[in-house]
C-alpha cells in the first residue's frame, strides 16, 4: 500500500513540472551540479531504518518508544519505518535518479544531529505520532530549534498521516501557531490527526507537546490535497 501511496506521490511530483525538473541558470551553473555534489559527498546506499533507537536518543525518548512498542503489540498502533532515501521505500523500484537523494528530515550523516524521531500511526484514529529530538544542527534562537525545523516536523508527522490515511498528497497549506520555545535535546511528542476528508482535501491538525505533556509547544493546521487519480 505504502508502494502504492508513494508511486501517487511520484506522479503528483511530474505533474508538478516546477518542483521535478526546474533548473536554475546562472553563470553555467544548474541545480543538477549542485545536485551531484552533494551527492558526492553524501553517500547513502545502505538499507538501514532510521527508526529504530540509537545511541543518541534521550532515556525520555526511549521511554516513549517502549511505550507506543508495547501499545503495537495490541493492535491499535504501528511503527513506521523510516529510511532516508525515497528509493529505499520503493523497494525494488528506485526513481531513475532516486537513490543518490535524501530525505529532508533524513540528510545528516551523524545520527543525533538532526532530526532524530520515530513515529506511530494509529489507522482507526486517524492519527500519527511522531516521537522527536531536536539535535544542536537545528538551532534557531540560542538552545532552541528553529522555527523552520518545527514547521518541518510538524508538516511530515501530518503529511504521513494523510498518506497513511488516504494516499499521496501535497501540502498546500500550513498554519502554525508557536507557543512555547523547544529545547534542543529536549523530547517532543508530536501528534497529528485527520479531521476531516472533503474529495481531494484532507484537512488535518497538529500539535507538538514536551514528552510528559506538560508544555504545548506549537499547534497548527495543515490542509494537504490527495493526488489525481
Ligand atoms: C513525500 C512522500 C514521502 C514518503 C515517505 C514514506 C513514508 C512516510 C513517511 C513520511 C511522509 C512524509 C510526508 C511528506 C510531507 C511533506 C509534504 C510536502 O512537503 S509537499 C511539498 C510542499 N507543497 C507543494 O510544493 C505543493 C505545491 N502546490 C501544488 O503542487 C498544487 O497547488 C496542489 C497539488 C497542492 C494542488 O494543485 P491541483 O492542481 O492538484 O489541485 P487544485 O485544483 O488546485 O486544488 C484542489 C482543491 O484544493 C483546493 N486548494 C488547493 N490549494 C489550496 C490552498 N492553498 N488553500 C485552500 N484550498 C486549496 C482548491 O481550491 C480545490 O478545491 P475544490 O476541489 O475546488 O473545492
Amino acid at each position: 500500500m505504502v508502494l502504492a501511496m508513494l508511486r501517487g506521490c511520484r506522479r503528483l511530483l511530474h505533474k508538478s513540472k516546477t518542483l521535478y525538473t526546474y533548473r536554475i541558470q546562472h553563470q553555467e551553473t544548474t541545480i543538477s551540479s549542485c545536485y551531484y555534489s552533494v551527492r558526492h559527498h553524501c553517500p547513502t546506499e545502505e538499507l538501514r531504518d532510521f527508526g529504530l533507537p540509537n545511541t543518541t536518543w534521550s532515556q525520555n525518548l526511549r521511554n516513549l518508544y517502549n511505550k507506543f512498542m508495547e501499545l503495537s503489540k495490541t493492535g491499535g498502533w504501528t511503527r513506521i519505518p523510516s529510511h532516508n532515501t525515497i528509493a529505499h521505500h520503493l523497494e525494488g523500484d528506485p526513481l531513475e535518479t532516486g537513490i543518490g537523494k535524501r530525505m529532508f528530515l533524513r540528510n545528516l550523516d551523524s545520527d543525533g544531529l538532526g532530526f532524530e524521531y520515530c513515529m506511530f500511526y494509529n489507522k482507526d484514529e486517524r492519527r500519527m505520532v511522531c516521537l522527536f529530538q531536536p539535535g544542536p544542527y537545528l538551532e534557531g534562537p540560542p538552545g532552541y530549534a528553529h522555527g523552520g525545523c518545527i514547521a518541518t516536523i510538524i508538516d511530515s508527522t501530518a503529511g504521513a498521516g494523510a498518506v497513511y490515511t488516504c494516499g499521496s498528497v501535497m501540502t498546500a497549506n500550513l498554519n502554525i501557531t508557536y507557543h512555547k520555545p523547544v529545547p534542543l535535546g529536549s523530547t517532543l511528542f508530536v501528534e497529528s490527526h485527520v479531521d476531516k476528508i472533503q474529495g481531494r482535501k484532507v484537512y488535518s491538525s497538529c500539535h507538538i507537546q514536551s514528552y510528559d505533556g506538560v508544555i504545548l509547544h506549537a499547534e497548527a493546521t495543515a490542509l494537504f490535497i490527495k493526488a489525481n487519480q
